[in-house]
């Protein structure tokens, strides 16, 4: 799959009804719950002022020590007979106060800190990080004891301590993201145009790091207000007749035994207060992670959901490992429901080379992913269709039996050989790896197949690049790797996407003439896409074209070739330079392809197509044979006299 698909799915994400994150964090209800507690806990707190409460530090010793629920004194008296609850709702509002205060000083500083760090990186960092170490390396709370030592008890110097303890969680958690942000292209490219480091480092890194700062603030105020509650209750925070909820559990610790609803009762509250930021700072962490941003809250499964409408019962051809009857696959995003593969049949003998061929976005590689249950669900799903291996459905056999031929019976090459190898473990180690993942054998037999299969791929020296790692070698080599790797459990289908798109053109000759050769040697069935009809001409016996998620024409690569029935094709067909006729037209296909979330009726390349007639628009059209193995789907195709206007 490629890059265009993810941005295209991105963008299409963000355009789509997904719920808004407000909704999202409505929906998880322990986040939801924690966020109904602290939205009282906080106007409760902000009200203070406003309650018909008594005065907080009014003391009246006769009324000392009164249990809770006494008429006038809800939550009872304190031992210098001040009046609980209204203790408590300030006392809440003080320990709120200093911890959110003390949240938004060390996040400050310490993504300030975490961001300068790790986009200057080198002498400036270790020299910050090692400061960082140092605060790290003291005892948490004694630290900040230490810190309020210096300074003398006292609630402002209490905020201080906290903050500054905090401060290498936001500056570590900052730095790594920062280091990982500042050597993507986006940074390259802002480098280039002439931007300043300060620019770069607030216009395009952080607003990237935004959300990560967020979630780590939601994620630790509970504590600093727990840490701040530790400090008062030391007696070196709140200092009487302040109350912040610290003090008053340590006042109450005096007489736990013999009036204990004064130091319960605070206890309580911050368990509360703590507990409901928590669960709102995960269900906030939840929905910012852009990692679970397009399926919800959930992660991707293991394998595509299978949710079939419609099962194909029989096969039609019998004599082909891979059949695939009326494939089904949809993205469900938001309420969209995107169709990128709309009914899909395809076959494939032993041997045999089958192309797919189509522009970005057309349904390719979901087609080639829905076969082993590798595209994301969510959003994916298999909705309708049937693919048989050898006669065993694909889409019914357990995961286990996938699991199974997943990288043995059925493998890939796909288009980036570096993203698909370990950089950190040696070519050999991989193929070993590889063989030995799905066969009970001992490691010289593996390592000697491993040497054969390098062999096998005509790479020179076996036994020499088997020790050396995937960077050592060029973008080919690396391809003939992988390509070793999928012949190793003598695969019966290799699913090749654009395995030479990332390669040039030399390179790209020699790794198609090795794949066809390799077929031939080992009977494996190849299903091969590309973009590029040039390619598919090397390479392949017959071939399907697909646009939209259908397929518009099918035949042999020669009749293809030869006599395009479908204007798509031709255009397609029109694209590839022939070398030695420079004076060929060279056409792109004017207008992009329709969003598979709202397909127009009738003919899906209509809109773009020449030769389109009022009739295209209406109603299904079938795919037409037109002799024995070409077929097209097209009122209008074309035939050989107007192949060329
Ligand atoms: N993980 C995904 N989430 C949402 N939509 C997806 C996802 N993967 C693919 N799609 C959508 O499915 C459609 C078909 O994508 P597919 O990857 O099969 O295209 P392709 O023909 O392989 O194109 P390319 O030549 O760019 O690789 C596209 O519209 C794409 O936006
Ligand atoms: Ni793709």
């Amino acid at each position: 799959m490629s890059e265009a698909v993810s941005t295209a799915a991105k963008g299409r994400a963000r355009g789509a009804g997904r719920p808004g994150p407000i909704r999202l964090l409505l929906n998880n209800t322990l986040a939801a719950s924690g966020l109904v507690l602290l939205v009282l806990i906080i106007a409760a707190a902000l009200l203070a002022p406003l309650l018909p409460l008594p005065d907080p530090d009014a003391t009246a010793p006769a009324d000392r020590l009164l249990r809770p629920l006494t008429e006038g004194h809800l939550l009872g008296t304190d031992a210098l007979g001040r009046d609980i609850l209204s203790r408590l709702v300030w006392g809440t509002r003080v320990s709120l106060a200093v911890g959110i205060s003390a949240t938004l000083i060390a996040a400050f500083f310490g993504s300030l800190i975490g961001l300068i760090a790790g986009y200057a990186g080198g002498r400036v960092d270790a020299f910050l990080m090692r400061g960082i170490d140092m605060v790290m390396a003291f005892p948490y709370i004694l630290l900040a004891l230490a810190i309020v030592a210096a300074l003398g008890p006292g609630l402002l110097n209490a905020l201080y301590a906290i903050a500054v303890v905090n401060i290498p969680f936001f500056a570590r958690n900052i730095r790594g993201i920062t280091i990982g942000l500042s050597r993507r292209e986006f940074v390259d490219a802002a480098r280039l145009s002439g931007k300043s480091n300060a620019g770069i480092l607030f216009g395009e890194i952080l607003p990237n790091v935004l959300p990560v700062i967020i979630i780590t603030m939601s994620t630790t105020i509970g504590w600093m207000i727990l840490e701040t509650a530790g400090l008062s209750f030391l007696g070196l925070g709140a200092q009487p007749p302040q109350a912040d909820l610290g003090s008053m559990l340590g006042e109450g610790r005096k007489i736990l035994f013999t009036a204990p609803h004064v130091s319960i009762i605070p206890g309580l509250m911050i368990f509360a207060l703590v507990m409901s930021i928590n669960l709102l700072g995960d269900g906030v962490r939840d929905v910012l992670d852009p990692r679970l941003k397009s399926g919800a809250l959930t992660r991707p499964v293991a394998r595509t959901a299978v949710e079939r409408r419609t099962v194909p019962e029989t096969r039609t051809h019998g004599d082909s490992v891979l059949e695939v009857a009326d494939l089904n696959t949809e993205f469900h995003i938001g309420g969209d429901v995107y169709r990128a593969v709309g009914g899909i049949d395809l076959h494939l003998k032993q041997g045999e080379c089958l192309g797919i061929v189509g522009e970005s976005g057309s349904g390719k590689s979901v087609t080639a992913m829905s076969l082993m249950g590798l595209v994301p669900t969510p959003p994916g799903r298999i909705t309708g269709g049937a693919a048989w291996l050898d006669g065993e459905d694909l889409f019914a056999v357990s995961d286990e039996r996938i699991r199974a031929l997943r990288g043995a019976d059925v493998t890939h090459v796909f288009q980036d050989p570096l993203s698909t190898l370990h950089p950190l473990f040696t070519i050999g180690d991989q193929l070993t790896e590889a063989i030995m993942a799905h066969r009970p054998i001992r490691r010289s037999e593996a390592d000697a197949r491993a040497e054969e299969l390098l062999r096998l791929v005509r790479i020179t020296n076996p036994a020499e690049r088997l020790k050396v790692y995937p960077h050592e070698l060029s973008g080919g080599m690396r391809q003939r790797v992988c390509i070793a790797m999928a012949l190793a459990n003598d695969a019966k289908i290799i699913i090749a996407d654009e395995p030479t798109t990332a390669l040039d053109v030399t390179v790209q000759a020699q790794i198609l003439s090795l794949m066809d050769t390799l077929r031939r040697e080992s009977n494996a069935a190849i299903l091969f896409i590309t973009h590029d009809f040039g390619v598919v001409s090397a390479v392949c016996d017959r071939v399907a074209v697909m646009y939209a998620g259908r397929i518009v024409e099918t035949g042999t690569t020669e009749e293809v070739l030869n006599a395009p029935a479908h204007p798509y094709t031709r255009k397609l067909i029109d694209c590839v330079p022939v070398l030695g006729e420079p004076g060929r037209r060279l056409d792109a296909i004017e207008g992009r392809p329709p969003v598979v979330n709202d397909l127009p009726p009738g003919c899906a390349f209509a809109a773009r197509c020449p030769r389109v007639k009022p009739d295209c628009r209406r109603g299904h059209i079938a795919l037409s044979s037109l002799g024995d193995t070409q077929a097209v789907r097209c009122l209008y195709p074309l035939t050989g006299e107007t192949a060329d206007d």
